[in-house]
């Protein structure tokens, strides 16, 4: 079969076009990439790559003890395959994640059908759960392993296609599957979570479930229902689980939550009136929910949680985006004070 022009031309590009910015280039050539099998696998031979073992990353440790996600070259990998009697063929089940500033395509892989110790000794690295990796890793980097992470674990979930249960097929970058059966196509899910700041104007609200770290207090938050705005699940979710209304509701940012599955978590600040604070918390969600002043949020922001030495308030760790939605309002707080 022909193949479009397109797709021709693109597939002799195997690094990124620098006809127009270095960000609007890599943007194009990660998805000349997922468009394009034969460009993607010669990629893959200049690509860097991120080990997994059953979902947990491999890092190392520097010399100064911080830690950072081992990037192994196409090649390093071929040879601890070779080295650990694998004949290299599981490198075709590498899935694209992105490209570097330097231009050059990353893939996660997950060698989890080898054994993990003598994988790590072979790469010199060690797999640790991504519970744990997310936050050992510097802000700018988790990002990158919990998108691998939660590539693999969709390949690893759809196998099969929900229509015909027939097997489903993958396209070389793994940025979707296809069940030739049903002609269904499937791309990587992810499920949408509405979290709030919710203010008093002058104090916030915290709330813990069961399951939290004793003396952890976070933003409130929840699933968004299909065919809900973000604004609509916002009020809902703080009314079932706080009983109180809310009204201007100011967007902040985003990010991608790995835990427990892929969230697309949607951070928002919010108001209720003064006169509506009373708090009913419903107690099959949430275990407790309490209004902090900026002084008891400022403190707890000073305190670095120690082990077996719970503060009696804790907040939610810098990587989460229910830490910055905190930081934020207490700056305008202080901004605010500052002002009056
Ligand atoms: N990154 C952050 O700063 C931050 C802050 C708060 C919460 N979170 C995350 O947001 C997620 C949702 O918060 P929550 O637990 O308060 O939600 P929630 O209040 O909606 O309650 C969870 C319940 O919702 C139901 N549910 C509905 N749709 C679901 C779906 N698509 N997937 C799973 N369960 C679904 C389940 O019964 C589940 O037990 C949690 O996974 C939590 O880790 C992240
Ligand atoms: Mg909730």
């Amino acid at each position: 079969m022909l193949r479009p022009l397109r797709l021709l031309l693109s597939g002799l590009q195997t690094q990124p076009s620098r006809c127009c910015s270095s960000f609007v280039s890599r943007m194009r050539y990660v998805n000349r990439l997922k468009e394009d099998d034969e460009a993607c696998t010669a990629a893959l031979k200049d690509g860097s790559i991120f080990l997994f073992h059953r979902l947990s990353p491999l890092l190392r440790c520097t010399d100064v003890g911080t830690f950072s996600p081992a990037t192994l070259t196409c090649s390093d990998v071929q040879s601890v395959l070779q080295r650990l009697g694998s004949d290299g063929s599981s490198l075709k089940e590498a899935v694209l994640i992105g490209c570097s500033e330097q231009n050059q395509a990353q893939f996660c892989l997950d060698v989890g059908e080898l054994d993990q110790a003598a994988v790590e000794e072979a790469s010199q690295g060690t797999f640790i759960d991504l519970r744990k990796a997310f936050f050992l890793l510097p802000a700018a980097e988790a990002p990158l392993v919990s998108k691998g992470q939660a590539l693999l674990r969709w390949h690893q979930s759809t196998r099969f296609c929900g229509a015909s249960g027939q097997p489903t097929q993958r396209n070389r970058a793994g940025s979707q599957r296809f069940c030739r059966s049903s002609s269904t196509v499937y791309y990587p899910k992810m499920s949408a979570v509405a979290v709030a700041l919710v203010s008093d104007g002058k104090r916030c609200l915290l709330g813990r479930q069961p399951s939290f770290p004793r003396g952890l207090y976070s933003a409130l938050a929840g699933f968004c229902d299909m065919g809900e705005t973000l604004e609509e699940a916002l009020c809902r979710e703080v009314a079932e689980e706080v009983g109180l209304e809310i009204q201007s509701i100011s967007y902040s940012s985003s990010q991608h939550w790995p835990f427990p599955h892929s969230s697309f978590m949607l951070g928002c600040h919010a108001l209720v009136s003064p006169a509506h604070t009373q708090l009913c918390v419903d107690c099959s969600e949430l275990e407790d929910a309490r209004w902090f002043t900026v002084d008891e949020i400022t403190r707890a922001l000073q305190v670095k949680p120690r082990r077996g030495d719970p503060p009696i308030l804790w907040l939610p760790p810098k990587h989460a985006l229910a830490n910055r939605l905190i930081r934020e309002w207490v700056e305008q707080q202080w901004q605010s004070k500052g002002g009056a």
